[in-house]
């Protein structure tokens, strides 16, 4: 029996955009995705591209703004956007942007009142590609993207996971969480006082434990007029530990790009094409 429920569906380049919502066994409360399927799923399984989104975002912002379906129809990668993080009445909540509905931070809370819901990186890791893999014609090559908290998000997963993915690239990524003021809140308040759960969370710090004989492909986009690189993202700090490790990554600078979906649609295509060259 199918474990999802259709919300909406779209034809779109040949392939279709839908919404799907399920039950959610680790974050313990019903949630949505979208996935965009190429045409190619029609005949074939294709590898799936998990896009992370920032704060204050939805299911919807990456679908609706990014522009990335026409790529990734001709690519022939699927896309899946999973929420920001669990959501629903008896979900605790926080009435700033950077904690609680829409700021989940793709962590596991040990904290109350964050605990029984918060569990992002469960939920990115091994619930949402065990769905999708049983639910869809896709196959088991995966990678992830992410913008800004989600960034980092897909930096931590796949550092984390290197077995799991084929590749990882991000947008403004927040490259140093347990050393900037957006980290420093929620890791408080999710992971509480134990240091070496917050280091988990952290590329730069994860990235100084790789192994940089294997490492994975790492692709990086930073526009050099947003708004938040100097106080949040701080990007010089993960090209200096991927130098001190010896780790490869590219991080392309782009001069007069901000924060914004503009920005990301500008470089969307470049990404989808770095992801599909490692997963086909
Ligand atoms: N609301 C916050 C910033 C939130 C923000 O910029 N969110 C980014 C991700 S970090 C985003 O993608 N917003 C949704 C959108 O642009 O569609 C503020 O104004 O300081």
């Amino acid at each position: 029996m199918s474990q999802i429920e259709l919300v909406s569906e779209f034809k779109c380049f040949e392939g279709r955009q839908a919404h799907y919502k399920h039950q959610s066994k680790h974050l313990n409360c019903s949630m949505r995705f979208g996935i965009f399927l190429p045409p190619q799923a029609e005949v074939a399984r294709v590898p799936v591209l998990y896009w992370l989104s920032g704060l204050t975002c939805t299911d919807e912002n990456f679908v609706q703004k990014a522009g990335a379906q026409r790529m990734a129809a001709e690519l022939g990668v699927a896309i899946v956007t999973p929420d920001t993080s669990p959501r629903g009445e008896n979900v605790a909540d926080d009435p700033n942007y950077d904690l609680g509905q829409g700021a989940g931070f793709y962590l596991n809370a040990t904290q109350e009142p964050w605990k029984a819901h918060y569990r992002m990186y469960d939920y990115v890791v091994e619930e949402l590609p065990e769905l999708i893999e049983a639910e869809f014609k896709v196959n088991k090559k995966r990678s992830v993207c992410g913008h800004s908290m989600g960034g980092m998000g897909a930096l931590v997963v796949a550092l984390r996971n290197t077995h799991r993915y084929q590749a990882v690239s991000a947008f403004s990524p927040i490259v140093n969480p347990t050393q900037v003021p957006w980290g420093d809140k929620a890791f408080s308040h999710y992971l509480g006082d134990d240091k070496s759960l917050w280091r988990l969370q952290d590329p730069c710090e994860l990235l100084s434990w790789a192994d940089a004989s294997q490492p994975l492909p790492m692709l990086i986009e930073q526009g050099s007029d947003d708004q938040f690189l100097k106080e949040q993202l701080k990007t010089d700090a993960i090209a200096l530990a991927a130098q001190k490790k010896g780790y490869p990554i590219t991080i392309n600078y782009r001069s007069g790009y901000d924060h914004s979906y503009f920005f990301i649609a500008s470089f969307i295509d470049s990404h989808l094409k770095f992801h599909a060259e490692h997963l086909y």
